[in-house]
């Protein structure tokens, strides 16, 4: 997959760009390719086709170079990597050129349209807003310096390069998200993270580990949707579980659980949990296995369970003997949660409000559990 980040001077690509990093760290792989120059590159062609071999600085050469090397890393990715969770980072992408291209006065030409045409287009490109004066700030206070800051007024510079990537914006031929930068730099990668990995996240783990609840108090605190697969169940079918178990069985269910959970996969962008039975059928671990999504497997100990569960009123499974059901439940089930969860987070003597910011933390930062 191929993310594109552009933005002026000063908005904060880099800076996304390395908080998605970490955050994807653990669920998708990340490239970031620069090939060495050739001396006949994508710019070289087009200058002649202009007829200005002067048209474009040294500055501009570079980065045609790099869209050569979006060119080779796109295909490579496509050929022999072939992974739906391949994503290469690119900052400053062909929106850059576009703006500097609008700057000049070139945009209108047909052989450069042709150019961007001719570019592959990003699986996601992201422009960051920034107003003039933050960006002006930024740039001053930190340490790479920027040519802006040698204009005569560099602020009036700014201003144009923010609203030469306005305009650059419109006239891609894809759709761009804008993601205000004035936010935190935390916040800014959590909603392009949004935008790459849904769900944000799936909670797995035995009856009572507290999918549903810290699933929904670390959904509310992160002010996304939550979801559980067996209140999926129940809406599509319009029975409870105990009722769904009792007419029609447990195969029944598990068909049926199966498909939510598809669904929920693929389109679902919020926190999820799964029913504690969900990772018995191969068909769900395959689904988790080859989701971006982080799996998060919550454990507890089968005291804690029991004590949680109490007489499993309302868990089919659990009916007749709690604790000796849990415990029969664990034996079969903890290798299949063991191979699907990406991080572990124990819950005994736990609060589900500590739990709910563990694994918040975890998740910002891709630590293990
Ligand atoms: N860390 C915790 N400490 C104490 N009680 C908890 C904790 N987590 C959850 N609980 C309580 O345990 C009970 C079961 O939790 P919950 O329904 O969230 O489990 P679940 O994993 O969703 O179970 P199921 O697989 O049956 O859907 C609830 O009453 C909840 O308030
Ligand atoms: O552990 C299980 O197999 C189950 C757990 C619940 O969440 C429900 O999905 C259902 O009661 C089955
Ligand atoms: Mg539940």
């Amino acid at each position: 997959m191929l993310i594109e980040v552009c933005g002026p001077d000063g908005a904060g690509k880099s800076t996304l760009v390395d908080g998605l990093r970490v955050r994807l760290r653990s669920s998708v792989r990340a490239y970031e390719r620069i090939v060495r120059s050739e001396s006949r590159n994508l710019l070289e062609r087009v200058m002649l086709e202009l007829g200005r071999p002067d048209a474009f600085s040294s500055r501009e050469h570079e980065l045609v170079v790099i869209l050569d090397a979006i060119r080779q890393s796109h295909a490579d990715l496509h050929v022999y990597r072939g992974s739906p969770h391949s994503h290469a980072f690119v900052t400053f992408y062909h929106c850059a050129l576009l703006a500097r291209l609008h700057e000049r006065g070139l945009a209108a030409d047909e052989a450069l349209r042709h150019l961007l045409r001719s570019l592959p287009p990003p699986d996601l490109s992201l422009r960051l807003t920034v107003e003039p004066e933050t960006a002006l700030d930024r740039i001053r206070n930190r340490v790479k310096g920027d040519d802006v800051l040698s204009a005569p007024e560099p602020l009036a510079r700014l201003r144009d390069r923010v609203h030469a990537y306005e305009l650059a914006g419109r006239e891609l031929p894809y759709e761009q998200v804008t993601l205000d930068s004035a936010q935190c730099p935390e916040q800014v990668a959590a909603q392009a993270r949004a935008l790459l990995v849904r769900p944000y996240a799936v909670l797995i783990g035995m009856p009572g580990a507290g999918k549903s609840t810290i699933g929904r108090l670390l959904a509310d605190s992160l002010g996304l949707p939550f979801a559980d697969s067996d209140q999926l169940v129940e809406e599509r079918t319009g029975q409870t579980i105990p009722d769904l178990f009792a007419a029609e069985g447990e195969d029944a269910f598990r068909k049926l659980e199966t498909e939510v959970i598809a669904d929920a996969l693929s389109a679902f962008n919020g926190v999820l949990a799964l029913g504690g039975g969900a990772v018995v059928t191969d068909a769900t671990r395959q689904a988790l296995l080859s989701s971006a999504a982080p799996v998060v497997l919550l454990r507890a100990s089968v005291a804690s369970l029991h004590e949680r569960v109490g007489d499993g009123a309302g868990r089919p499974l659990l009916a007749g003997d709690p604790r000796a059901r849990l415990l029969e439940l664990e034996a079969v089930r903890e290798p299949y949660y063991r191979i699907v969860a990406g991080l572990t987070v124990d819950t005994d003597q736990r609060t589900p409000a500590q739990v709910a910011a563990t694994v918040r933390m975890l998740l910002a930062t891709n630590r293990r559990g």
